[in-house]
């Protein structure tokens, strides 16, 4: 037996939720490209969770059943209210806060397909309230209640800010969510499966999920991108920063992939976005900066920006805290999140590899008082 590194390029399961081929990234088969040009983000979970597009009717009960789910129990946001807010990382409250709703969702631990798909709703939406709470109350505001008959991407904006946002807004958002809502077998993807594949509960399989994706390799990147561009400050620092950083083997964060060789296809989208939301909001430093870093990190290591590279830019631009970039990133990704652990019971076996032994040879036993 031979262990594969981090098992580069082990195939591990069948799936017909995304695939990537030949650096092309697909929804149940629909191009990122035109999914992310046309659709709303209902549309793409709704993708996600029934392999077909919804016809207006069906998005339209979706979005219903979505928006009447919003609402948090009060018993989790007093809870948000306890942790130490100056300290508390974001995705660690969600983390906790997630595994804490299933506490309170008398269903959590109902096996049949219905009630996982009920769940999956009750999740979703509350996902983002969660979100949004716990931001507003480490500001010392009060968390707002969801508005009806608003898209999924404005409601989190709302709960956010306490206001209307403006309609360039909502699309950027709606953008990133659509972009970052599945990617085949991911880190934190494999993680929910591994764990429900136990058959285990679909609240055991989120908060698993949303721990491996805390991580800065995985979705934590695109806060620590943000770090980064605020350490280099101005344009003309990024080359020297980034040399040094190169100098001693530090990893540039928002770089490199595992799967896609030739370029992440959803970077371009958040390039785009990036380019025009600092424009319009005066910053447009932060985009010419991180062009001029992704030009020399492609021309001198071969590496592509990846989802979280530009994500960075185009939060910052819309006035978001920089660690609220990854629960954000979490509140797309529970979509693909559910839609693979509906997929592994529907077919399920335990996932249990075999490790490469590279200990010792048997040892022979040695009493306490003779070591
Ligand atoms: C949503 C997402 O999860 S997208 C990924 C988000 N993560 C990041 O942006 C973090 C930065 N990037 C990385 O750490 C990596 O590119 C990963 C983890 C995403 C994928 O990497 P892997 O396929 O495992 O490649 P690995 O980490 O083994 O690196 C291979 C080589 O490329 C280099 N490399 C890879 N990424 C980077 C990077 N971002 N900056 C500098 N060098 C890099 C490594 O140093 C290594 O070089 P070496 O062979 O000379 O030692
Ligand atoms: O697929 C990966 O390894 C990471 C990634 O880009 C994602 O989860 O969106």
């Amino acid at each position: 037996m031979t262990a594969t590194k981090g098992l580069e390029g082990v195939v591990a399961t069948q799936s017909s939720i995304s695939s990537i081929i030949d650096d092309q990234l697909t929804y149940v088969g629909y191009k990122i490209d035109d999914l992310a040009e046309n659709s709303s983000f209902e549309e793409v979970v709704y993708l996600l969770w029934n392999l077909k597009l919804p016809t207006q009717s069906e998005l339209e009960a979706f979005k219903k059943d979505l928006a009447d789910h919003m609402e948090v129990p009060d018993a989790v946001i007093e809870h948000l209210r306890s942790y130490d807010l100056s300290t508390v990382h974001p995705m660690a409250a969600l983390r906790t806060a997630v595994s804490l709703l299933g506490l309170y969702d008398e269903e959590a631990d109902v096996m049949d397909e219905e009630a996982n798909r009920r769940k999956a709703i009750r999740l979703q939406a509350q996902i983002s309230s969660v979100v949004a709470a716990f931001a507003r109350i480490r500001k010392g505001l009060d968390p707002v209640k969801p508005k009806q008959g608003v898209s999924y991407a404005e409601n989190f904006l709302y709960m956010l800010n306490g206001k209307d946002p403006e309609a360039i807004e909502v699309e950027a958002i709606n953008k990133a969510l659509v972009l970052h809502a599945d990617h085949e077998l991911n880190a934190s993807t494999f993680t929910a499966r591994v764990c429900v594949a136990t058959l285990s509960d679909v609240y055991s399989g989120i908060t698993a999920a949303i721990g491996a994706l805390k991580g800065p390799l995985h979705g934590g990147a695109n806060e620590r991108v943000m770090k980064m561009l605020t350490e280099i400050g101005e344009e003309e620092n990024a080359i020297p920063y980034i040399k040094e950083k190169l100098a001693n083997k530090e990893k540039i964060m928002g770089m490199g992939h595992r799967v896609y060789r030739n370029g992440d296809p959803r970077a371009k989208h958040l390039e785009k976005m990036s380019k025009e939301l600092t424009k319009l909001t005066g910053q447009e430093k932060w985009y010419n900066m991180s062009v001029k870093i992704e030009e020399y990190i492609k021309e001198n290591k071969g590496l592509p920006a990846n989802v979280d590279f530009y994500s960075a830019s185009v939060y910052h631009s819309l006035g978001i805290d920089h660690d609220l970039f990854t629960p954000i990133f979490a509140m797309s990704r529970v979509s693909g999140w559910l839609a693979h652990i509906l997929e592994q019971y529907s077919n399920n076996r335990l996932i249990r590899p075999r490790a490469e032994w590279v200990g010792p040879n048997t040892q022979e036993y040695v009493a306490i008082e003779n070591r």
